[in-house]
C-alpha cells in the first residue's frame, strides 16, 4: 500500500492538499447516539415501542449509567477526532421518581460532567414513545387533549435540557422531536390529527431560546411497525412545518422508500435552509436501523455535505441499533464509517470535477470519478487514525474482543 507521502503525492497532483482535508474533519462532531448501548430501551422503561426495533439479543448490553458510560468511552477511544453523544430523555439519571413531563436540567447534570471529561457536546431528543401515555402510538396528535398537554410539556422540558447542555459545553445542543404517530390501518381522517400536532408544536416551539445553545429539528418518517397505514408525522408535514417555522426538518436515511436516496435530497435542503440536521442510518428494506456501512450512498451524502460546503451548518447524528453484534463494535464501526466517508470526501476534487460537469464534458467526468475510487486514500485514513491516536485497520478489533471477555461478559 502506498505510504501517506506517496498518497499526498498522487492526491496533490489532482489538486488535493491532503493536509487541509484532515485538517477540515478533525472539526467535525458527529453525534454517536447513546441508545444503540441498550437497544433504545432507557433508563426509564422497560420495553422499546413506538413502531422501531432492535433486533438480536447478543449479550452484555448495557443496563445502567454506568455501564452506558464505560461503553461509550471505550468505543470513543477507538474513534478519531471529538465528538458529541446524542441522548434521549429517557437516559435521565435521578434517583427521583419522576415522569417525562417534569425532567429538568438537572436530571442530567451527570451526562454533563461526562461530557466536560471527554471533551464532547451533547444533543437531546424527547421521547415520546416506550411509555404508558404513548401505548397507542398516539402523542402530540392524540384526541385526548390531556395526553397531549402531557407530551408538549415533556417536549418543552427538552428544549431546555437541551439549552442547559449547550451552555454548559458552550456548543449548540441539538433537540430533535420524532413522534411515533400514526395508525396500522387506513384512517378515517387524516388532516385531524396533523392539525393538532401542527398546533401542539405550536406551543412546544413559543417559548424562544438563543439559537446559540439550541437548535430545533423535526423528524418525519414514512411508517412503523404498527402504523403501517398513515403516518401523522409525515416528510411533507415536516418541511412545510419546519419552512414555515425556521425549524430544521431532519432527514433520517431510514425514512424514505427504499428508492429514495437521501444524498439527493441534501443540496436542495440547504438551498433554502441555513442548517441542516441528519440521522444516518441504514435501511435494509425498511427503516431497519442497521450499522452504517462505509457504502455507495454513505460516500454520496458526505460528498454533498462536503460540496455544498456544509460541513459547519449540519448536525450529522448517527441512528442505528443492532442488537445482533458487539454494540460497541456497531459504534466503532459506525462512527469509523462516517469518518471515512467524510475524508474521502474532502480528497475529491470537487470544482475540477463540476468544471467538467458544466462544459459538458462527461466522457471525463465519468472517467476521473471511477479513477478516484482507487486513489491511495486507505493510506490517508490511516495517517488520520495514526495522528489521532486510535487504532489503524482493525487493530481496534483487539480492544473490542478484550472488553467483550473482561467487562460485558461479566454482567
Ligand atoms: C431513537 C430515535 O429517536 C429514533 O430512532 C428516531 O430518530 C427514528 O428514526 C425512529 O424511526
Ligand atoms: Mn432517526
Amino acid at each position: 500500500m502506498a505510504s501517506i507521502d506517496e498518497a499526498k503525492e498522487v492526491y496533490g497532483q489532482i489538486g488535493v492538499d491532503v493536509d487541509k482535508a484532515i485538517e477540515r474533519l478533525k472539526k467535525v462532531r458527529v453525534s454517536m447516539h447513546c441508545w444503540q448501548g441498550d437497544d433504545v430501551l432507557g433508563f426509564d422503561s422497560t420495553e422499546l415501542t413506538g413502531g422501531i426495533s432492535a433486533t438480536g439479543n447478543y449479550p452484555g448490553k448495557a443496563t445502567n449509567p454506568d455501564q452506558l458510560m464505560a461503553d461509550m468511552k471505550k468505543a470513543l477511544s477507538l474513534i478519531p477526532g471529538n465528538h458529541k453523544i446524542n441522548l434521549h430523555a429517557s437516559y435521565a439519571i435521578t434517583d427521583e421518581k419522576i415522569d417525562r413531563d417534569k425532567l429538568e436540567p438537572k436530571h442530567f447534570k451527570a451526562w454533563v460532567d461526562f461530557a466536560k471529561e471527554n471533551n464532547l457536546g451533547l444533543d437531546f431528543n424527547p421521547t415520546l414513545f416506550s411509555h404508558p401515555k404513548a401505548s397507542d402510538n398516539l402523542t402530540l396528535s392524540n384526541p385526548d387533549k390531556n395526553i397531549r398537554d402531557f407530551w408538549i410539556d415533556h417536549c418543552k422540558a427538552s428544549r431546555k435540557i437541551a439549552e442547559y447542555f449547550g451552555k454548559e459545553l458552550s456548543m449548540t445542543s441539538l433537540n430533535n422531536i420524532w413522534i411515533p404517530d400514526g395508525y396500522k390501518d387506513v384512517p378515517a381522517d387524516r388532516i385531524g390529527p396533523r392539525r393538532r400536532l401542527k398546533e401542539a408544536l405550536d406551543e412546544i416551539f413559543s417559548e424562544n431560546y438563543d439559537e446559540k445553545y439550541l437548535a430545533d429539528s423535526i423528524e418525519g418518517k414514512v411508517f412503523g411497525i404498527g402504523v403501517e397505514s398513515y403516518t401523522v408525522g409525515s416528510h411533507e408535514f415536516y418541511m412545510n412545518y419546519a419552512a414555515k417555522n425556521n425549524k430544521m426538518c431532519l432527514l433520517d436515511t431510514g425514512h424514505y422508500h427504499p428508492t429514495e436516496m437521501v444524498s439527493d435530497k441534501i443540496p436542495t435542503m440547504l438551498l433554502f435552509n441555513k442548517n441542516l440536521a441528519l440521522h444516518v442510518s441504514r435501511p435494509v428494506r425498511w427503516d431497519s436501523d442497521h450499522v452504517i456501512l462505509f457504502d455507495d450512498e454513505l460516500k454520496e451524502i458526505a460528498k454533498e455535505l462536503v460540496r455544498c460546503d456544509a460541513l459547519g451548518r449540519v448536525f450529522i447524528g448517527l441512528d442505528f441499533f443492532d442488537a445482533s453484534i458487539n454494540r460497541i463494535s456497531a459504534w466503532v464501526v459506525g462512527m469509523r464509517n462516517m469518518e471515512k466517508a467524510l475524508l474521502y470526501a474532502l480528497l475529491t476534487p470537487h470544482e475540477a470535477l463540476k468544471k467538467m460537469q458544466d462544459e459538458a464534458n462527461f466522457t471525463e467526468l465519468m472517467a476521473s470519478m471511477e479513477e478516484l475510487k482507487t486513489y491511495p486514500f486507505g493510506a490517508v485514513w490511516d495517517y488520520y487514525c495514526q495522528v489521532q491516536n486510535v487504532p489503524q485497520k482493525k487493530e481496534w478489533y483487539k480492544e473490542i474482543q478484550s472488553y467483550e471477555h473482561d467487562v460485558l461478559a461479566k454482567r
